[in-house]
């Protein structure tokens, strides 16, 4: 159990930092939190034994530390984004698996004015799709394709979900397809395709 996830708050304290160097704040406040993160910084760096993290991904992850740069709790350019897992109910549809991340994206993630840019957004569909491509088990697979739409602007500073689901599987191959909604409008859609590599799906005996 995480009791001292150090580096997830390292992380969230240079989150916040780098959200205040991009905002237009920039005052002895903001000095003043600097400097307070940077003792932190010091302090915690004299004894790495208290690093833990909590991270979503990690008792999954085949890697020892999960640093992604899409979702990691500890890497301070990764949205903060918590990946869930659910079944759809009836009002949806089907009762089929979901990865879901409920975010909020601050300033440092801005495109145009006001909205996430796209390849945050693009980032963020990748990592939820592939996450869903792996959540009932099944061997790694790498994103082999990832189709966008961009049906709207994807607001910053409130809270928009990030889902994904697999459509269909064919041998190495998961076909995949979630969305972004913002207050339950659609606003990016994705659709993807990911394969195990040969070695990973298959004994040597039947590889193609
Ligand atoms: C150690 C692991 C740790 C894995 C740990 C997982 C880490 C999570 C990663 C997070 C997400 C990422 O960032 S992933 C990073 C970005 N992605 C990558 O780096 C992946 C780069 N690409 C690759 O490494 C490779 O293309 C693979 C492994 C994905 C696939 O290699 P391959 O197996 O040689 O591929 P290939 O034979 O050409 O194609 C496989 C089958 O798919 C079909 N196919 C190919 N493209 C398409 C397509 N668009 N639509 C339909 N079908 C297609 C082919 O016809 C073929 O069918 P048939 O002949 O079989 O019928």
């Amino acid at each position: 159990m995480s009791v001292s996830p150090f580096a997830e708050h390292t992380t969230r304290l240079t989150r916040s930092l780098i959200n205040a160097l991009v905002s237009e704040h920039d005052d002895a406040a903001l000095a003043s939190r600097v400097r307070e993160i940077a003792a932190d910084l010091s302090a915690a760096a004299e004894d790495p034994s208290v690093v833990e993290i909590r991270d979503p991904m990690r008792p999954r992850s085949r890697f020892r530390l999960d640093l992604t740069p899409a979702s990691s709790a500890r890497n301070p350019i990764a949205p903060p984004l918590e990946i869930r897992h659910r079944v759809r109910g009836a009002a949806e549809d089907d009762g089929t698996a979901e990865s879901y991340a409920d975010v909020v994206l601050p300033l440092q993630y801005q495109g145009p004015p006001g909205r996430v840019h796209g390849g945050i957004v693009a980032l963020m569909l990748d990592q939820v799709l592939g996450d869903a491509a792996h959540a009932s088990g099944l061997p790694p697979a790498f994103t082999r394709e990832l189709t966008l739409t961009y049906d709207a602007g994807t607001p910053l500073n409130s809270t928009v979900r990030v889902s994904g689901r697999i459509s269909r599987i064919e041998g190495r191959k998961r076909f995949m397809e979630g969305e972004i909604t913002a207050d339950g409008v659609v606003t990016a859609r994705a659709r993807g395709l990911w394969i195990s590599p040969r070695e990973q799906s298959a004994p040597a005996s039947s590889r193609s």
